[in-house]
């Protein structure tokens, strides 16, 4: 069967090659300003002890992961009231990283999202993602979440460049989505961060399997960072967060304890993996196609 002839999509960004992340797998406390402290001592560490130039936060770093939490917990991010976005990029300025800041409540006009920051290592607010998908499931006997009875879906995707490479980003139920991630790499996407607090019912089950099919379908780095698991909580987070390689390899991962997890990304491994294997230009636009819709 003759390949279609599809154009490499791959822009291969020139610098940086290689990058150490850090994941910051925080424990999340009830208490807003012990979070930011927790937030901000971690960063700090990945950065001096741990080498990392750049840095994750998990999903909902500064609240409890709930529906009665998400209201009260939420902070104006484009009014400049955000006690958390002023933390977070303060602490990337002083430590010198760039930085995804997991996720935090945020109002806005009115409306509640489950948003993500990106700052760079000079403290600008690089980008902003709010979540696309809306963690909405029931599993009877196992996990039942409705994310829409307070937060409303971002309507936009991100693809941002930093000093650690072009990221694309996407939080927790994101990751579900095949085409979004699809959508990363087809813009030149060297590494998909996803903060995501996955569950003790779908995380043993589908977190590392979600993301080491999103690496290996679209050859770049996958990471995903969590919050670690508190028996205290309503929501019981499955941790282990992880990042894997254009190879599907897991480089990285931990239980549901406190902690950071490192690894070292070499991103010619990128065009490595698409040159041996180019499913890129393999595949078939005659039979099938992704639309971007954005
Ligand atoms: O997809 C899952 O199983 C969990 C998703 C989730 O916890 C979230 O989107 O916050």
């Amino acid at each position: 069967m003759a390949a279609a002839s599809n154009p490499p999509t791959f822009t291969p960004t020139p610098e940086p090659k290689k990058v150490r992340i850090a994941l910051c797998q925080l424990g999340t406390t009830v208490d807003k300003d012990e979070n930011i402290k927790i937030a901000t001592k971690a960063i700090k560490e990945a950065a001096s002890a741990g080498g990392a130039s750049l840095v994750v936060l998990p999903e909902m770093w500064n609240c409890p992961y709930s529906n009665d939490s998400f209201p009260t917990y939420a902070e104006d991010i484009d009014a400049k009231a955000s006690p958390s976005a002023d933390a977070l990029a303060k602490a990337a300025a002083a430590n010198g990283v760039t930085l995804v800041g997991g996720s935090i409540p945020e109002k806005s006009n009115n409306r509640l999202y489950n948003t993500c920051l990106v700052f760079s290592r000079e403290g600008a607010l690089l980008a902003k993602h709010r979540k696309v998908h809306l963690f909405d499931i029931d599993i009877p006997g196992g996990v039942t979440f409705k994310e829409s009875e307070t937060l409303s879906p971002g309507e936009s995707i991100t693809v941002v460049d930093t000093d650690a490479g072009r990221l694309g980003i996407g939080i927790c139920y994101d990751i579900r989505f095949p085409e979004l991630a699809q959508l990363y790499a087809q813009r030149g996407a060297q590494l998909i961060v996803y903060p995501g607090a996955f569950n003790t019912t779908t995380g043993p089950v589908h977190w590392e399997l979600l993301q080491r099919a999103r690496a290996v379908d679209n050859q770049l780095f996958v990471a995903a960072c969590s919050p670690a698991r508190n028996p205290d909580a309503s929501y019981q987070a499955w941790g282990h967060s992880t990042v894997v390689s254009p190879w599907g390899q897991v480089l990285g991962t931990i239980d549901e304890q406190p902690g950071i997890v490192y690894a070292e990304l070499d991103y010619a491994e990128i065009q490595t993996r698409r040159l041996n294997m180019p499913i890129t230009q393999q595949k078939r636009d005659d039979l099938y196609s992704l639309v971007d819709k954005t």
